[in-house]
C-alpha cells in the first residue's frame, strides 16, 4: 500500500487514515533528528576541547590525538546520515521483537536513548537485528507483522509503503521475490543524476545475502548489467568497515574501478553511507608518484596483460646483470689501471643470484665481491711496487717473514677509496646496474635488442615489435602492472636510507632531552618554555603512535605506499582486469579477502577473462565462492528484449537478468547514412531531450558509438547543447558522448546507440560491447544503424517500431 500526499486525492477517509499515520511517522522521525543533533553537538563539543586541550605529559597526547581523530570521524559520520536519516520500521507479531519491542525503526545510523538505559531508538542498516527488513517475505515473515518504507525529503516524512507480511497476504511480494517492492519500484523510477546513489532502503534479499557474506575468502559476484553488483560491492564494503572495524581500520579496503569517469561516477555512495575510509583506485593509479595518462591500443594492452610478460620482465632483469666479454678495465684515480676479468664477475654474479634477493638487494653482494677482487689487486700490487724498490736483504736466521706489509686496516682504507672512486662506481653500475622500474622498462621498451632478448621464447616478433615505443612517450594503464612486477624483482637497497633515517631520528630526541634536561636546572626559565620543548619530544612519540591509528589515514598512506597490503579488496568491473592487473591486486592483499563483481558476458577488453575459474586458479585454485544476482534493477523489459538477442549471438547458452520493471517506451532503430549521421543524431538527440522534459521533468542522455565517430559527433552536439553542457568526459553532463568502454558500469535515462555494427567489428570483443551499450538505459533507448543492421537487431519486433 502506497501513500504520498501529493497524489492521494483530498478528503477520501483512506486519505485522512494514512495522513494520520504520516503525521504519527513524522512524530517520531523529528524525536530520532533532536536526538541526532545531539549526538552532533556532543561530538562537536568533545572535538573543540580535544583540540584546545595541549601539553601534558606524551601520554595525554596521545589520548588527545586520539580523541581528536575518533570525533572528527564520528562528526563526520552524523553529518553524512541527514538525508533519509530513518528509512524502515518493522512491526513484530506480538512479542517478536527483540527485547519484547513490538516497533524497531531502521536507519543509516544506529540511535539510543540515553535516559532510558540506552534504549535503541534506530538501529543501523547493518546491524545483524535490521536483517528482517531485508529478508523477510510473506513466505517467510520471521516474526514480523508489516514492513513499512518511510521516505522523506530534508527532515519532513513525505510517503510511507507498508507490506503485510502475515502468511499467504499480499500475493504480489512474490514477483521475482521483491521486497518493498513499492519503495523499489519508486527508487528504481527516479531521474538519474550521473551520480549514483546509495540503495540503503530498498536493498534485496539476494543483494543483502551478498553484503553481509563472510570476510574471509575470495567471493565472486557474478550478475548481467544493472543486477546491482556495483551498488552491492559498495554497501559491502560499509557493512564489513562496521562490522569488523577494528580488522579493517589498520589496513583499509580498496575499491577498484575501472577508469575514473566510474570511480567518480559512485564517489559519493560510500561518504553518504557515512564511510570514509576506503581507497577508491583504477589499477593505473595504484603505482605512487606515476600518473598513467597514456592509451594503448587494445592489441598491445593485452600483450602487456599477458602473464607471460612475467617471464619477459624476469628475464630483463637477468640481462641486466651482465660480465665482461674478457676483461674490463678500470682506470682509478692516481693514474692505476686495475681490471675486472671475466671468470671473477661471474663468480660474483653466481654469488649475488644465489641469493634469490631482487636485483638492487643482490647488488650488494656482487659490489662487495668486486670491491674484495679491486682492493686485493690494488694491495698486491702496492706491495710488489714497494718490494720492487727495496734491496734485496737476506732474512737472518733467527728472523721470520711477517707476512703481507699492509693489514688489514690498510686494506679497508683502500677498498674504502676505491668504493667511491668514480671509475669504480661505472665499471660497477655498467655490470650490475642500479635500476628503477621506470628505468629499465622505459630501456626495455625503446630497445630493439633488449627487447627482443627479453622476449625470446615468449613473444613473436611481430608481438614484442608492436611493444616498441618512443622514447619519453606517456605511461599507460596496462604498463602499471608491469611496473609493479619489476619493483618486486628490483627491490629497494633502502639499508643506507634506513640507517640514516634511525640516526636523524635518535639525534633529534638526544638533542630535545638535553634541552629538557637544561632547561629543568635553570630556575630563571618559566615553565611554559618547558612545556614547549616538552611537545617536541611529545610529537615525536605521537608520530610513531600514529603510524598504527586510524582508517582514513589508512587509506591516505595506502594510496602513497606500493608495498601497502589491504584488509579487503573489492573489485568492480572484474572480468575486464588482464592476468597481469591481478598478479598485482593479489600483492596488494596476501590475506585473499576479496570480493570480485563482474559479469563474463560484458568483457570488452581483449585482455580480460571470460572464466572467473582462469583467473582464480593461480591464486587460490578452487577455494572461492561465486554468488549470482538474477534481477536487473536498472533496464526496462522492452530493452533487455532487444539486449537479450545479441546475448543470445554471443553465446546461446547464456541468459539475462529478467528486468523488474517495464518502462512502457519501445527502442526505435533508424537509419542514416555516414554524411547525414552527426546532423540526424543532433536532431534524434533534442527529440529525446524533449520527450524526456515531458514524461520526468528532464534527465540523462547518452550517444555511444564507435571511437572513430566519438570526435565528430562531439563537435556536432556541442553545436546546439552548449547550454546542456555537452560534454564527452562522461562528468555529470546532461548529454555525454561516449565509447562503450569509457561507459562501462554507468547508467543514463536515455542512450542513444550510435553504429552498433561498427562498434561489434571494432574489436575483438565487440559484441560484448554492444550488449553492455544497450543495457545503460533506465528508460529510453534509440539505435541508429548505418549499414546493413546485425542480424541480433534487425528483428521485425523491434523495427516496426522505426520511424526513420
Ligand atoms: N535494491 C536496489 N534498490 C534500488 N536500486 C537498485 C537496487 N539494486 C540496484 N539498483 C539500481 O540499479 C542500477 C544498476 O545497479 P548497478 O550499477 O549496481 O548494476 P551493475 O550490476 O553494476 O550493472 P553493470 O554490470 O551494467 O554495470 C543502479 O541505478 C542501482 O542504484
Amino acid at each position: 500500500m502506497t501513500f504520498d500526499p501529493q497524489t492521494v486525492k483530498p478528503n477520501s477517509r483512506l486519505d485522512e487514515a494514512k495522513r494520520a499515520e504520516i503525521t504519527a511517522e513524522q512524530a517520531y522521525v523529528s524525536t530520532l533528528y533532536e536526538r541526532l543533533d545531539a549526538e552532533r553537538e556532543l561530538a562537536d563539543r568533545r572535538l573543540t576541547e580535544a583540540l584546545r586541550s595541549s601539553g601534558g605529559p606524551p601520554q595525554a597526547a596521545a589520548e588527545r590525538e586520539a580523541a581528536t581523530a575518533t570525533y572528527s570521524d564520528r562528526l563526520a559520520q552524523l553529518k553524512s546520515v541527514e538525508q533519509g536519516l530513518c528509512f524502515g520500521r518493522l512491526d513484530f507479531a506480538d512479542g517478536d521483537g527483540p527485547d519484547d519491542e513490538s516497533t524497531m525503526y531502521i536507519g543509516r545510523v544506529g540511535l539510543f536513548d540515553e535516559s532510558d538505559d540506552y534504549r535503541p531508538l534506530l538501529i543501523d542498516w547493518r546491524a545483524p537485528a535490521a536483517r528482517p527488513f531485508y529478508l523477510a517475505t510473506a513466505a517467510s515473515p520471521e516474526g514480523i507483522r508489516r514492513r513499512r518504507h518511510i521516505r522523506s525529503l530534508s527532515r519532513r516524512v513525505v510517503g510511507i509503503d507498508d507490506e503485510v507480511l502475515d502468511l499467504g497476504a499480499d500475493e504480489h511480494t512474490d514477483h521475482l521475490g521483491l521486497a518493498g517492492e513499492a519503495a523499489l519500484l519508486s527508487a528504481l523510477e527516479r531521474r538519474r543524476t550521473g551520480e549514483m546513489s546509495d540503495i540503503v532502503s530498498t536493498i534485496q534479499a539476494e543483494q543483502d545475502r551478498i553484503i553481509r557474506a563472510d570476510m574471509n575468502g575470495v567471493l565472486v559476484v557474478q550478475g548481467g548489467p544493472g543486477t546491482g553488483k556495483t551498488a552491492v560491492a559498495l554497501h559491502r564494503a560499509a557493512y564489513l568497515l562496521y562490522t569488523y572495524r577494528r580488522q579493517l581500520t589498520t589496513r583499509g579496503v580498496l575499491v577498484v574501478g575501472p577508469n575514473s569517469t566510474f570511480l567518480r561516477y559512485i564517489g559519493q555512495v560510500l561518504p553518504s553511507l557515512g564511510e570514509t575510509g576506503v581507497l577508491l583506485s583504477t589499477i593505473g593509479e595504484l603505482f605512487p608518484g606515476l600518473a598513467a595518462a597514456g592509451l594503448d591500443t587494445p592489441e598491445v594492452a593485452e600483450i602487456k596483460g599477458r602473464i607471460g610478460m612475467a617471464d619477459v620482465l624476469a628475464q630483463a632483469v637477468r640481462d641486466r646483470q651482465i660480465v665482461p666479454e674478457t676483461v674490463l678495465e678500470v682506470p682509478v684515480e692516481g693514474g692505476e689501471v686495475l681490471t675486472l676479468d671475466r671468470r671473477t664477475c661471474e663468480r660474483a654474479r653466481a654469488k649475488a643470484r644465489e641469493t634469490l634477493r631482487p636485483h638492487n638487494v643482490a647488488r650488494r653482494v656482487f659490489v662487495d665481491r668486486l670491491l674484495d677482487a679491486l682492493a686485493d689487486q690494488s694491495v698486491r700490487r702496492l706491495e710488489s711496487s714497494v718490494l720492487d724498490d727495496l734491496p734485496e736483504v737476506p732474512l737472518a736466521d733467527d728472523e721470520v717473514d711477517s707476512g703481507p706489509m699492509l693489514d688489514a686496516r690498510d686494506f679497508a682504507t683502500i677498498r674504502q677509496e676505491l668504493a667511491e672512486d668514480a671509475a669504480v662506481q661505472a665499471a660497477l653500475q655498467s655490470l650490475w646496474p642500479k635500476l628503477t622500474p621506470q628505468e629499465l622498462l622505459s630501456d626495455l621498451l625503446t630497445d630493439a635488442e633488449r627487447l627482443a632478448s627479453a622476449a625470446r621464447g615468449v613473444l613473436t616478433e611481430e608481438e614484442w615489435r608492436s611493444l616498441l615505443r618512443r622514447p619519453g612517450a606517456l605511461w599507460t594503464p596496462a604498463d602499471v602492472p608491469l611496473l609493479d612486477e619489476l619493483a618486486e624483482l628490483l627491490g629497494e637497497d633502502d639499508t643506507e636510507a634506513r640507517a640514516r633515517r634511525e640516526r636523524q631520528r635518535r639525534e633529534e630526541r638526544a638533542y630535545a632531552e638535553g634541552v629538557l634536561h637544561v632547561l629543568e636546572q635553570d630556575d630563571e626559565i618559566i615553565d611554559e618554555e618547558i612545556v614547549r620543548v616538552r611537545d617536541v619530544l611529545d610529537a615525536e612519540l605521537l608520530a610513531e603512535r600514529q603510524e598504527a591509528r586510524s582508517d582514513l589515514t589508512a587509506a591516505q598512506r595506502a594510496a602513497l605506499d606500493r608495498s601497502w597490503t589491504f584488509g579487503h579488496v573489492i573489485v568492480d568491473e572484474a572480468q575486464e582486469l588482464s592476468e597481469m592487473d591481478w598478479r598485482l591486486l593479489m600483492r596488494r592483499c596476501p590475506s585473499r579477502s576479496m570480493t570480485l563483481v563482474g559479469d563474463v558476458s560484458q568483457t570488452g577488453s581483449a585482455a580480460g577473462t571470460s572464466s572467473w575459474d582462469r583467473v582464480l586458479r593461480p591464486y587460490v585454485g578452487d577455494r572461492w565462492r561465486l554468488r549470482e544476482l538474477t534481477v536487473n534493477y536498472r533496464t526496462p523489459a522492452e530493452i533487455m528484449d532487444l539486449a537479450s538477442a545479441v546475448l543470445a549471438e554471443l553465446d546461446a547458452g547464456l541468459s539475462a537478468p529478467k528486468s523488474v520493471r517495464e518502462s512502457g517506451v519501445r527502442p526505435w532503430r533508424r537509419s542514416s547514412s555516414p554524411e547525414a549521421l552527426a546532423a540526424d543524431v543532433r536532431r534524434w538527440v533534442d527529440e529525446e531531450l524533449e520527450a524526456l522534459t515531458a514524461e520526468r521533468g528532464g534527465g540523462t542522455l547518452a550517444v555511444l558509438c564507435p571511437e572513430s565517430l566519438e570526435g565528430g559527433l562531439a563537435a556536432e552536439l556541442a553545436k546546439t547543447q552548449a547550454t546542456a553542457g555537452v560534454d564527452d568526459t562522461g562528468d555529470n553532463p546532461r548529454v555525454s558522448v561516449l565509447t562503450v568502454s569509457r561507459s562501462k558500469g554507468l547508467e543514463f535515462d536515455a542512450v542513444i546507440v550510435v553504429d552498433p555494427e561498427g562498434i561489434a567489428s571494432g574489436s575483438q570483443r565487440g559484441l560484448n560491447d554492444v550488449y553492455v551499450a544497450l543495457t545503460r538505459a533506465t528508460q529510453r533507448l534509440g539505435i541508429v544503424h548505418t549499414g546493413t543492421p546485425m542480424p541480433a537487431l534487425s528483428g521485425e519486433q523491434s523495427a516496426s517500431s522505426a520511424a526513420g
